[in-house]
């Protein structure tokens, strides 16, 4: 065999997931995206993008299938090898709450600190290396300034920068962001998206992202996922997506239940 094969850095083969009260939120969702890739998750309420998220961040253990970090399935890691999987991947999820009471620079520095235990006697033993990173995420995203500034003092355009921040102090290789532009206007949301595009090209990182808006996303990813009901029903390069793809995911029309968990 000839030419050069590039492993993708993250992989979903055939993920379904049931949440405990049975609703069925993913039905055989595959999904590959290489190193330098940013895919953009699209689809209506509802159609299972947060899930796929947290079962690629490994927050959620699919019910079958598996997600694989390159190469390397995360079902059967356990203690070290399952923490530095863990640390490869940097999350911006809203309900990653930051710590309001707490400065910029101290949010920041969680993304060194997250998978250690007793995180609130760590922050204050906070060794220079880890110092320096975080600095250098907050003033990357144009935080430099406000570090010893109290989160719940920020605008809602800041804080999305210290999460996102947050997440790049970790170093990761893949960063996962699940709405990382909900509330903020569309200016704003093109603005931080585009901090998190600049770094991702920046970093090479593989990026997934799940955006509502359709046109920043299509001006953004490498590639446009578009689920519906838990599906994936197209998986194109942003400039393949069609307003017909668009329609399908988006149409107003009741999914018929043999659509849904067959
Ligand atoms: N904790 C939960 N328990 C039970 N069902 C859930 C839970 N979280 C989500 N669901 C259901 O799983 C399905 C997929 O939800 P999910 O949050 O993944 O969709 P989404 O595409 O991210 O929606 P949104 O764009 O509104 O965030 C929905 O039917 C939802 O009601």
């Amino acid at each position: 065999m000839t030419g050069i094969v590039t492993l993708p850095r993250l992989e979903a083969d055939g993920l379904s997931f049931s949440y405990p009260d049975g609703t069925a939120a993913l039905h055989e969702v595959s999904l590959r995206v290489a190193p330098g890739e940013i895919a953009a998750v699209l689809g209506r309420s509802g159609a299972g993008k947060s899930t796929l998220m947290r079962c690629l961040a490994g927050l959620h253990p699919p019910t079958r299938g598996e997600v694989r970090h390159d190469g390397q399935p995360y079902a059967g890691l356990r203690g070290r090898a399952r923490r530095a999987r863990a640390e490869r991947i940097g999350l911006v999820f809203q309900e990653f709450q930051l710590v309001e009471r707490a400065t910029v620079l101290s949010n920041v520095l969680i993304g060194r600190l997250v998978y250690q235990p007793l995180l609130p006697s760590l922050l204050h033993l906070v060794r220079r290396a880890d110092r320096e990173i975080a600095v250098a995420a907050a003033a990357r995203l144009g935080l430099g300034e406000l570090l010893r500034k109290r989160v719940d003092a920020l605008s809602g355009g800041q804080r999305q920068r210290v999460a996102i921040a947050r997440a790049m102090a970790q170093q990761p290789d893949v960063l996962l962001a699940d709405e990382p532009v909900a509330n903020l206007d569309p200016v704003l949301a093109a603005g931080v998206v585009g901090d998190i595009v600049e770094l991702v090209r920046a970093e090479s990182l593989t990026a997934v992202l799940n955006l509502h808006d359709v046109a920043l996303a299509r001006r953004t990813a490498d590639r446009l996922v578009g689920m519906r009901a838990g599906r994936v029903l197209f998986d194109l390069p942003a400039a393949d997506v069609t307003d017909d793809h668009l329609a399908r995911i988006y149409a107003d029309s009741e999914v018929a239940p043999s659509e849904v968990g067959a």
